[in-house]
């Protein structure tokens, strides 16, 4: 399970990144949302067991600065050519956002078999997510993400070909360190069922 982190206050960022390691949760997405992203990530990426990316990274210059920040892997809500041709460049890892066959189509041609599936509720849910796979096999594999609950992430999780799930409800409401890493510690039992 991966958090997706909206965080608007870079004083946050170690306390955060802490309490999610400390609840077994060690991939981080950090979303270019915030005038302090970039900082988050510098910061987050200094807590020891954390693997930190960017996500709504939009284009090359996106991308540019959150590898610059410190970037481990780059989420975007789309696929664009430029956007997957920069990632080869920083030979970084890249999970673009697909929506469709036609997405997925070009993500193949680009030479990617891992998507994010968003927005992954209100694109059809878990029948639209099965009817897609069933044409790409078990080789394409996605991170659905957009919509997904603590109590929906189990569902999505049991299909074979969803590798991890995205969500922002670990850090939801205001920071308060031991309830994410309370939520933290159920959403990595998840993944282990
Ligand atoms: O922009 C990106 O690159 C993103 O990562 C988008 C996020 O995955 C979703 O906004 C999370 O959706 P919720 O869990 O429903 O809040």
């Amino acid at each position: 399970m991966m958090p997706v982190l909206v965080v608007k206050d870079v004083s946050l960022a170690r306390p955060m990144a802490e309490a999610l390691v400390a609840g077994g949760l060690s991939t981080l997405e950090v979303t270019l949302r915030t005038p302090c992203a970039l900082e988050v990530i510098q910061e987050m990426s200094k807590v020891e067991g954390a693997l930190v990316g960017a996500g709504t990274v939009l284009n090359p210059d996106d991308l540019e600065r959150a590898v610059k920040a410190g970037s481990q892997f780059i989420v975007s809500p789309g696929l664009t050519a430029p956007l997957a041709q920069a990632a080869k460049a920083h030979d970084v890892p890249f999970l673009p956002g697909v929506a469709n066959a036609g997405d997925i189509m070009r993500g193949l041609d680009l030479g990617l078999s891992r998507f994010k599936f968003f927005p992954a509720v209100t694109n059809g849910g878990i029948p639209a997510l099965k009817s897609l796979a069933s044409v790409f096999g078990t080789n394409v594999r996605f991170c659905p993400t957009g919509g997904i609950t603590e109590q929906t992430a189990a569902d999505w999780l049991a299909l074979p070909t969803v590798s991890c799930v995205g969500g922002s409800w670990v850090t939801a409401g205001e920071f308060d360190a031991e309830k994410v890493r309370q939520r933290a510690t159920a959403a990595a039992l998840l993944q282990q069922n």
